[in-house]
Parts: structure tokens; sequence; C-alpha cells
């Protein structure tokens, strides 16, 4: 399903509303909310609209548990940090109980060691067979690429770690990432992209021939959960009146 926003703003309304519906519904069933939070610049406008007190008075964060879908492999003092990022524009903001965030970083190890740790975490929360996140909030890149699923790296192809790190060589830099066949287990997935600067790669992901190698994000396709692109009219103005009228 393809839902347009006029821009960033009403983008960000709409996935805050969103985080707050599933999270309350999800504490009524389960007596929890999971969720993965995603990185770079996109969540920063949800994360604030999140932390205001309209918004985080209706959510009972001491029951909410915050999970990473990948993360630049950097300490969380780090500008490049996504964790950081969230501490800041949101988790300083809410009463969330520390031991419910899980950032995907290690002092003390390193990010392959640390990708099976996080994984046993996981296991811990979610049934080896059960769906997981009940909601799982992913970015793209103009690139094509979501979580730290980049264009042609061997990551694409696991199949078993639930978490994988690897050397991101353009970047000079470790990543730590969900895994394909982990993140389409996910209960809800939401992908926020705005900007015309993503428009061809968002294109291209929904509409052009499958080549998952250069758009990693075309492997986005949960099982049984629900798979939600939520765009501005930037982003969508690529596509086709018959995707964006996709359901
Ligand atoms: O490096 C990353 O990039 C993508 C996209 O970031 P954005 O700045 O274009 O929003 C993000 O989804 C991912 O979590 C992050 O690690």
């Amino acid at each position: 399903m393809i839902s347009i926003f006029k821009d960033n703003v009403e983008l960000c309304t709409a996935l805050a509303d969103l985080f707050i519906s599933t999270g309350t519904s999800a504490i009524a069933k389960n007596g929890r909310f999971i969720v993965a939070l995603t990185g770079g610049s996109s969540p920063v406008t949800l994360h604030k609209i999140l932390a205001q007190p309209e918004y985080q008075s209706q959510l009972d964060w001491s029951k909410v548990f915050v999970f990473w879908g990948d993360e630049r492999w950097v300490p969380l003092t780090d500008e490049k940090s996504n964790a950081k990022m969230a501490f800041e524009t949101l988790l300083n903001h809410v009463p969330i109980p520390k031991q419910n965030i899980f950032p995907m970083w290690s002092d003390d190890k390193d990010a392959k060691a640390y990708a099976a740790d996080y994984e046993q975490i996981l296991r811990g929360f979610f049934g080896e067979d059960e769906a997981n996140f009940d909601l799982l909030i992913l970015g793209m890149g103009e690139d094509g690429h979501t979580a730290s699923l980049f264009p042609h790296t061997e990551v694409l192809h696991e199949r078993t770690k639930w978490v994988d790190a690897y050397y991101l060589e353009p970047q000079q830099m470790y990543r730590i990432t969900l895994t394909e066949p982990f993140i389409n287990k996910a209960q809800k997935v939401a992908v926020l992209v705005f900007g015309a600067n993503k428009a061809s790669a968002l294109h291209e992901v929904l509409e052009g021939e499958r080549n998952f190698e250069q758009y990693p994000s075309q492997l986005l396709a949960p099982a049984s959960g629900k798979l939600t692109w939520m765009v501005d009219e930037g982003a969508a103005s690529k596509l086709t009146d018959e995707a964006k009228a996709s359901k």
C-alpha cells in the first residue's frame, strides 16, 4: 500500500498517529509494544512530534520496547549514530525505562560479535516462527537501500541470521542490520520516504524490473504483515497513477 502526503510534516504526523494507535493496541493485547526505529535524517520530524506532550501522553512508555532496524557501527556519542539521534529527538524526552531501549552498539564487542548478541536479545523477545515487531519503521536512501541493506552487498542474500554486520567499503565503516527474512516477519512495516531526490529510486523499487541487488528495498515483502509506503509528493513524483492508487 502507498500513502502519499503533501509534505514531510503531514507524513510524519500520520506516522506518529500510526505509532500511537499500533502501540496502544499492542499494549492492550500483549501488555507491551515492540517497535524498531529507523535511522538517517528522515525520522527526526516523526520523533519530535512523538515527543510533544499531547502525543507522548497517549502511550504508556513503561511498556514500550525500542529496537533499531540498523546502525552505523559508531559509539553512541558519535554524530553518525542512529541511536544518538533517536535519544536526542525522542527517547530523552519520554518516560521510557532505559532498560527497554536496545541500541545496536556495544562498547566492548566488535560489530560481528554484537550482531550475534543482538539476535539473541531478539530471540528472547520473539518465538522462532512467530511474527515479530508490532511496528518496524524503515527509511530508504537515494540508492534504494533500506536498513543497512545496501546495493550489491552479501547481506542481501542472508537467509538464516536475523541480524548481521559487515564492512561497507564505500562508507569505510561497519554496518549492523536486521536481515531480509527477519524484517519480513514484522507485523507492520512503515517505510518513510520523503524528498524529490528519492523519486527515481522509489519509482524503480515499486515499478521497475525486479533487481534487488541494485534496489534492496524491493526485498520488503512482509510474509503476513502489512507493508505501507508512507511518502510525500516529492518522493512520489515519478510514480505512475496506477502505482499511486495501489492500496
Ligand atoms: O544510513 C542510513 O540511511 C537510511 C536513509 O537515511 P535518510 O537520511 O535518507 O533518511 C536510513 O533508513 C538508515 O536507517 C540509515 O542507517
